[in-house]
């Protein structure tokens, strides 16, 4: 018997994952909430910008020193049958660290600035550094914003990166190293500076021919070549080799086998495609939690507006991985959660369920329109196809008898909109959808979600049996470092996740999502480029007047 660990890194928690390399079952799992979680609004008692997500990154090594004992432990197996370990991360989550790794809000001296801390993927801070970028890009947009959906946007690391330099140069000047945090927690892991081809490939400017686009940088500021020289250049990984090996300290402390084969680390929607077994071109992969990342591999390379990106080898060897995404879908959901009326709340209490369960059961009841709703689903911006992180939500038919549910409800087929959208956008580039998977955490939750995406998108969706497709792709990755099986293409077989069910779509409900989905496109349009779209930027910049930076 032979087993890899995978570690989940999400938005709020870390998964760690003892898998089965000969048939992905998952022995032992243990869930580590970030001890800091995401640090938003204020900074130890000081206001910070409305748009700023950041955490601290020794809670990523804390979920390492304690959930790898733990699931070892719940597993009960000999620790020397582990062969391997594998990361995915939430991105683009940027550390800035010293020469040894050390986060530079470790400092005592730094505590209180918000640039010394990790900026989160949802970190929107640099939307002035993207728009820039955009502009100077824009004028030779074959080659540079081509690759990149002709899209620039602030989660990206380069923008953060500019952020720090623009309003913190001193954190700058202090930073050895700035790297995607799971390029970051792999360093750490074999103390030397690597890179992942998945991170660097998707969120700063470089491609597998080129490297990193210096010439494009010196456009930028004249002195960002360097930067990126000193700071962001380290040994380059591609997907499906091998990092390096767990130093003896890292043995000691998390229990495993000396000199244990460690995998740079990859993307957390693109491991999901490994974790479910999407290995061909024209399968379309929903990876749903917080976000949704909306992943296609295909053999050819086409430059498609809207999307976040596209990189060649970065989830499959020899294929290009596309993907696109919405930034807010969970937590959407979660949102319409914490506005719940009190009644609603104790309902919930009452009858021992949650109060997503609450507001689904009362929302199924419901006929598609009955409620009068369209939303726009861009509370936390809009990803893909507009690219723009200063939209925001929008709520339109309430009247005095709306309902939560209704509301709760819109946003549900607000989000399968924003996909038709995507799925659209793929398609019109000559990428044809045979299949649609739904993998992730959200999918199980909810049955409801996926049938409004059944009917919305007109097209059988399948979704994954396990919720933890991306600890699992992982995994997968940790025992190909390992030599598990002969190649890569056999280890994801072996391993990969079964599939649950599928969800065929409600014609009568198909016909009725045609119309609604007319006018959330309108709505769309307008606020997102046409008459209306000054409107959000007018009301954010009033609120930003307001906020103390
Ligand atoms: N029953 C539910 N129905 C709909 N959404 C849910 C439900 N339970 C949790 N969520 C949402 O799912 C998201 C978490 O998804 P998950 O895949 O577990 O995490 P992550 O995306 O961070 O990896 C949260 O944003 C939460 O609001
Ligand atoms: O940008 C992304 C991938 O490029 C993801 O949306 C980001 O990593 C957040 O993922 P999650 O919703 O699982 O927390």
């Amino acid at each position: 018997m032979t087993y890899s660990i995978g570690v989940d890194f999400g938005t709020g928690s870390g998964r760690v994952m003892i898998v089965d390399t000969n048939n992905g079952d998952i022995l032992a799992m243990s869930v580590i909430d970030y001890r800091s979680g995401t640090i938003e609004q204020n900074l130890n008692g000081n206001p910070i910008p409305s748009s700023f997500a950041l955490q601290d990154a020794t809670d990523y090594i804390d979920v390492l020193k304690r959930g790898v004992p733990d699931a070892l432990k719940e597993a009960n197996i000999n620790p020397n049958e582990i062969i391997g370990l594998g990361i995915d991360f939430t991105a683009s989550t940027v550390v800035f660290a010293d020469k040894d790794f050390t986060p530079l809000n470790e400092k005592e001296e730094n505590k209180n600035n918000p640039h010394a801390y990790t900026k989160l993927w949802k970190h929107h801070g640099a939307e002035e550094e993207a728009k820039y970028i955009f502009n100077t890009a824009v004028k030779d947009k074959d080659r540079w914003l081509g690759y990149y959906g002709f899209n620039v946007s602030s989660e990206w690391l380069i923008p953060k990166l500019l952020e720090v330099k623009n309003h913190a140069p001193d954190m700058l000047e202090q930073a050895t190293y700035i790297m995607e945090a799971g390029d970051w927690v792999i360093s750490n892991l074999i103390n030397e500076n690597v890179r992942s081809n998945c991170g660097r490939g998707f969120k700063t400017f470089w491609n597998e021919d080129e490297g990193f686009f210096y010439d494009f940088y010196e456009k930028l500021d004249s002195e960002l070549p360097d930067i990126v020289q000193d700071k962001l250049e380290g040994r380059l990984v591609k997907i499906g080799e091998q990092a390096g090996v767990l130093t003896d300290a890292f043995s000691e402390m998390l229990g495993l086998p000396e000199k244990l084969p460690v995998a740079p680390a990859i993307i957390d929607a693109h491991s999901g495609l490994l974790g479910i077994g999407s290995k061909k071109k024209n399968q379309l992969t929903m990876v749903m939690g917080t976000s949704t990342c909306h992943i296609m591999l295909h053999e050819k390379h086409v430059k498609i507006p809207g999307i976040s990106g596209s990189v060649k080898d970065s989830i499959i060897p020899g294929l290009y991985a596309y993907e696109a995404g919405q930034s807010a879908v969970g937590d959407l959901f979660g949102y319409a959660v914490k506005q719940s009326p009190k009644e609603y709340t104790e309902e919930a209490e009452e009858r021992g369920i949650s109060i997503y369960e609450l507001l689904e059961e009362k929302a199924s009841q419901k006929e598609v329109g009955e409620s009068g709703l369209v939303a726009l689903d861009w509370h936390n911006g809009n990803r893909s196809v507009l690219s723009d992180s200063n939209l925001s939500g929008l709520l339109i038919g309430l009247t005095l008898h709306t309902k939560p549910e209704d509301i709760y409800r819109a946003y549900m087929e607000a989000t399968a909109f924003g996909t038709k959208i995507i799925m659209a956008s793929y398609e019109d580039w000559g990428m044809e959808v045979d299949d649609v998977f739904a993998s992730g955490g959200l999918p199980q939750k909810s049955d409801l979600l996926i049938q409004i995406y059944a009917d919305v998108l007109n097209r059988p969706i399948t979704v994954s049996a396990s919720d933890y497709a991306s600890g699992v792709g992982a995994a997968i990755l940790g025992a190909v470092a390992g030599d598990a099986h002969e190649d890569m293409d056999t280890t994801i077989s072996k391993m990969k996740q079964p599939f649950l069910k599928t969800v065929e779509p409600i014609p009568e409900n198909v016909e009725k999502y045609e119309k609604l989905f007319k006018i959330y496109n309108k709505l769309h349009d307008e606020f997102g480029f046409k008459h209306s779209y000054h409107v959000m930027k007018e009301l954010k910049e009033i609120q930003e007047n307001q906020e103390t930076v």
